[in-house]
């Protein structure tokens, strides 16, 4: 999606639209906010979720065609998109699609920490590692004890 280079404000805030029914509430807003926190850890970047109003992040739970021209494929295939940094409405959003089984253990369906993870990462102005093994490699992979590798914290760095 369209490159801007990163955001102008390092106090970022998030909303989520809308919940998945395939985790409890509470365990998709931590899985969000340790998501943003693998990056601010990083760089000098907080995140905020606000319950309404304007924010930068706008999180939502969708399938198939849901608006921004750039359709979900149904189980598996693509599992989420995010828009990269910018001034437009839809810059830093991230959608996730409602037709996979989102978890957090390993075993079946994917985990919404890691892609969730992969997704601020592009929301904040990373594209994808040639890495195998980074969080930004362009495919899922699943991790059971996480770790950024090397590649992504440059990445984070580089642009703040
Ligand atoms: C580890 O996090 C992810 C890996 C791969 C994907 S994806 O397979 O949905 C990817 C979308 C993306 O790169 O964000 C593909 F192009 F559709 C999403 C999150
Ligand atoms: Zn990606």
């Amino acid at each position: 999606f369209n490159r801007e280079p990163k955001w102008d404000h390092t106090d970022l805030t998030y909303r989520v639209v809308n919940y998945s029914p395939d985790l409890d509430g509470a365990t998709i807003d931590d899985a969000f906010s340790r998501a943003f926190g693998v990056w601010g850890n990083q760089a000098p970047l907080t995140f905020t979720r606000r319950e309404q109003g304007n924010v930068d992040i706008l999180i939502q739970f969708v399938s198939r065609e849901h608006g921004d021209g750039n359709a979900f494929d149904g189980q598996n295939g693509v599992l989420a998109h995010a828009y990269a940094p910018g001034r437009s409405p839809i810059s830093g959003d991230a959608h996730f699609d409602e037709d996979e089984l989102w978890t957090l253990g390993g075993d079946n369906g994917f985990s919404l920490f890691l892609v969730a993870a992969h997704e601020f990462g592009h929301s904040l102005g990373l594209g994808h590692s040639n890495i195998q093994g980074a969080l930004m490699f362009p495919t899922y992979a699943y991790q059971a004890n996480f770790r950024l590798h090397s590649d992504d914290i440059a990445g984070i760095q580089y642009l703040y």
